[in-house]
């Protein structure tokens, strides 16, 4: 048997295939879960000038304890048009600028207004500057606000927006075409008979890919046919991943690979150190990235997880494409681990993580009530309660 390759290497090699696609250029409110083509640097600096964070009166502090004479008002979005000189006060909204000479808030609720005589009425401000919002203080001019490679999280894309952009350069959608293999496969919901099977690995890919923001084509259930499989293939290049579930093994009816290499494409990997997602393969057909998934339903759920949603999120550019893992406690015991490394399925709640009690990579109920991944590497020794384990989080 050819030695498996582990499962970081086989990551590697992968997302070395992947040049990210051509960036494009689009409206804030489309960029949401892409990611940034090019840095985003401020065009403005925020605040543009030293703001009042409350409502009351812009003084200077070392005309601190009044009285004051108020003169004027400032709203957000003017500059007031005159300086306070000493022994003086502005009304002042949230947000709005501090008149020139004044530099710090007196809030209205510590003040007591008689026409235009202001008096203090309790603590007043405690330091020069107290609830200003000083020019600059958030972000100045030309600073790098969002890094090339990041993800537009909302927060991402409002600092976007404060910076002065009202669009941005992403990396285009990759387009992932869908491949189900097996005679057994019968479209969910559709009539079934005996031992045939509903394919549940291509709507279960779909419903991780579109998040994603991958552009899904579903071409449906091949058979278990050369020509056909190949015909497939040949439909489906035009895509930038081609994604293929089952058939990835040694058995007489799994074709991928050789059908892959007979219509001229090339394999780069097959077969990880893995359980669940041994027969896992990747290769090229023309300009298309081919990633032949394990048919069975937990294997194609993890290696997706592993490899085509990295590979989706390096083809739109993104600095980190690697599920995020975290450590966390063991909540049980766990037996020591074989020549692959395993993703079991976990159960992961107050800090602590436990495995479901079915780890086939054909159960599906054990899949859909876990929240994490456990990673056990290759040849790790059993585990106690309390140690800590590495997990992928779960969506
Ligand atoms: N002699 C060996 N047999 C197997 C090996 C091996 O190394 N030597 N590897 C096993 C492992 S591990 C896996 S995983 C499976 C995966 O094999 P394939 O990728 O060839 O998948 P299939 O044989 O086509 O299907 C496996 C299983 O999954 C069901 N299936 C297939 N497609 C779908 C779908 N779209 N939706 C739901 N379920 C699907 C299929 O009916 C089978 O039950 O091979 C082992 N065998
Ligand atoms: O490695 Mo296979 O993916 O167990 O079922």
């Amino acid at each position: 048997m050819s030695a498996l390759l582990p499962v970081a290497d086989a990551q590697v090699r992968l997302l070395a295939l992947a040049m990210p696609l051509p960036a494009e250029t689009l409206p804030l409110g489309e960029t949401a879960g892409r990611y940034l083509a090019e840095d985003c640097t401020a065009t403005r600096g925020q605040p543009a000038a030293d703001l009042s964070a409350m409502d009351g009166y812009a003084i200077a502090f070392a005309g601190m304890p009044g009285p004051w004479h108020v003169t004027g008002e400032s709203v957000p979005g003017t500059l007031p048009d005159r300086m306070i000189a000493r022994g003086e006060a502005m009304r002042i909204f949230t947000g709005a600028p501090l008149p020139a000479g004044t530099d710090t808030i007196l809030i209205q609720e510590e003040a007591a207004r008689d026409g235009d005589t202001l008096t203090l009425t309790g603590e007043g401000p405690r330091r020069l500057g107290q609830h200003v919002r000083v020019a600059d203080g958030d972000f100045a001019e030309r600073q790098r606000l969002v890094a090339r490679g990041a993800l537009l999280t909302a927060a991402r894309i409002g600092l976007a927006a404060m910076g002065g952009h009202g669009k941005l350069t992403v990396g285009r959608r990759p387009r992932v075409a869908l491949i189900s293999t097996g005679d057994e496969l019968v479209p969910p919901g559709d009539p079934i008979s005996g031992v045939q099977l509903p394919a549940s690995n291509a709507i279960m890919l779909r419903a991780m890919l579109e998040p994603i923001s991958a552009i899904v084509d579903d071409h449906g259930i091949v058979r278990d046919d050369f020509d056909t499989l190949a015909a497939a293939f040949d439909a489906a290049r035009e895509a930038d991943i081609i994604v293929t579930s089952g058939g990835a093994s040694v058995g007489d009816h799994d074709l991928v690979r050789p059908v892959l290499d007979a219509i001229g494409g090339t394999l780069d990997f097959w077969k990880i150190a893995m359980k669940p997602g041994k027969p896992l393969l990747a290769g090229k057909l023309g300009d298309a990235i081919v990633l032949g998934l394990p048919g069975n339903p937990v294997s194609t759920f993890v290696t997706g997880t592993l490899f085509l949603l990295p590979l989706v999120r390096a083809l739109q550019g993104a600095a980190d494409p690697l599920p995020p893992t975290h450590r966390v406690k063991l909540g049980a015991p766990l037996p020591a681990c074989g020549g692959r490394a395993e993703y079991l399925r976990g159960l992961w709640a107050d800090g602590e993580v436990i495995q479901a009690n079915e780890q086939d990579s054909a159960a599906m109920v054990s899949l859909a009530s876990a929240n994490a991944l456990i990673v056990r590497s290759a040849g790790a020794p059993a585990a106690e309660a309390g140690e800590m384990a590495e997990i992928v989080a779960l969506g």
